[in-house]
């Protein structure tokens, strides 16, 4: 599907986005794996999370879905989980293979693992490493590197684990598996990743504590809830984006998820000179929940990297659009973790950011873009990568002339009603 963007001035708009991904996936995961009935409000019906639902079912799980948004999970209870007959598919999600072999590895089943084409190129040894020393008997091709994975359950040991890297996905499938584990299970990180599934165990009952960048788990039952799933601040951020750079802009995004772990993306943009604004903001189950008002504003380029990456790991293509717009340099460095996603986010950006006449360069472990150069609209690809498929319909928002984004339906993997949202902004063409 071809995406056509044209360029707008003064954006206007009150809007909502849709659930949470993260926060979405865990909901089912844990609901699956608990003792009586979870009630998921504000579920992303995105196509990542639509796999995890289909994978859960598969294991038995009785997932009704009585909205596109509200589902009702019956858990079956840490040990009620059955062996699926067939291959568990994934699709493009890699929350969805890393959490799950979590949970997998403790079974008293075989299961395997598989996704799309994407998915077999993302790395597995992450996951596979810790959970082995747990006791997991796992599997994966190219040398226990990459999927399909093949796991057979089996008796789990606690381990202290040192993440290597700051990834929320293998610290929570090391603690899910360490559900399962006879004793503690403890998982410390190099800098902190989101925290959802530490949140989210905690109010499903489990025994787990975080000090600092260190989180231990002891074995133990969950209990179904109600889960309200917060905006999708991932999502919102090319909304966010969008009213920092454009003059005269004022943008509202409702009910955003403004859990700190994940908010490096407002940090950032206040410190290029973004006007910002939280509104009405609560809490609900250890989730911080609030409104964001952006008002357009001249951004400058600045230098980011450090414990800020992983708080923003995913809108580094959209801060992209925010650099090449704002004047002077922008330098994004210990990011190598980007060519690892959905595709090489590094190397797509600069490639296709260049059609659209930007100045940058990838380098070892980011980008350098030299901002404030006018650009066009362009014809670009996806990668078929949902972030970089609205990176570039955001380019082209800000672009002078057409533009058209190439494989465009990826949208659907986090952000179903992405173009819904985008027109429904007032403003001059
Ligand atoms: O745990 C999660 O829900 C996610 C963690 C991040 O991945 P890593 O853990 O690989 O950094 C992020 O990029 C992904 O979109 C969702
Ligand atoms: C990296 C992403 O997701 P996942 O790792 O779940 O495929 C993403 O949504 O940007």
């Amino acid at each position: 599907m071809d995406l056509t963007v044209l360029p707008k001035k003064a954006v206007q708009g009150i809007i909502s986005i849709p659930g949470d991904k993260s926060v979405s996936h865990r909901s089912v995961m844990l609901g699956g794996i608990a003792r009586g009935v979870t009630e998921i409000e504000n579920f992303l019906p995105g196509q990542d999370c639509l796999s995890t639902v289909r994978c859960m079912r598969q294991l038995g799980v009785s997932i009704e879905q009585i909205s596109q948004t509200r589902l009702k999970v019956e858990g079956k209870g840490c040990s009620g989980l059955s062996e699926p007959e067939d291959i568990l598919d994934v699709g493009n999600s890699g929350t969805t293979i890393r959490l799950i072999s979590g949970l997998l590895a403790g079974q008293k089943f075989f299961s395997v693992l598989n996704g799309d084409e994407s998915i077999r190129r993302r790395p597995m040894a992450r996951v596979i490493k810790p959970l082995q020393e747990m006791g997991a008997r796992i599997q994966g091709r190219d040398a226990n590197r990459l999927a399909p994975l093949a796991i057979q359950g089996a008796a789990l040991k606690g381990i202290h684990c040192h993440t290597p890297v700051a990834s929320a996905q293998v610290k929570s499938a090391v603690l899910l598996a360490g559900l399962y584990a006879d004793g503690e299970t403890a998982v410390t990180e190099p800098s902190q990743s989101r925290d959802h599934t530490e949140k989210m165990l905690k109010s499903f009952g489990a025994h787990i504590v975080t000090e600092g960048l260190t989180t231990r788990i002891r074995p133990g039952e969950l209990t179904g809830r109600k889960v309200i799933v917060p905006g999708d601040i991932s999502s919102a951020a090319f909304f966010l984006v969008a009213g920092a750079v454009i003059p005269d802009a004022r943008i509202t995004v409702k009910n955003v998820g403004l859990n700190p772990t994940r908010t490096g993306i407002l940090d950032v943009l206040e410190e290029m000179g973004a006007d910002i604004a939280l509104s009405n903001v609560y809490e609900n189950s250890g989730e911080l929940i609030g409104d964001i008002t952006v008002t357009g504003s001249s951004l400058k380029g600045i230098v980011i990297g450090g414990a800020l990456i992983p708080r923003m790991v995913d809108e580094i293509p959209v801060l992209a659009v925010a650099a090449a717009v704002a004047s002077g340099q922008t330098i994004i460095k210990d990011a190598a973790e980007l060519k690892v996603k959905e595709s090489n986010r590094l190397q797509a950006v600069a490639g296709e950011f260049a059609r659209f006449g930007v100045d940058l360069q990838e380098t070892r472990d980011g980008l350098i873009i030299n901002g404030g150069r006018k650009f066009g609209g362009a014809v670009t690809e996806s990668y078929h990568d949902h972030r970089i498929a609205m990176a570039c319909a955001l380019m082209g928002l800000v672009a002078s002339g057409k533009t058209v984004v190439r494989g465009a339906e990826c949208i659907d993997i986090s952000f179903p009603s992405f173009q819904t949202v985008l027109e429904s902004l007032s403003g001059q063409n």
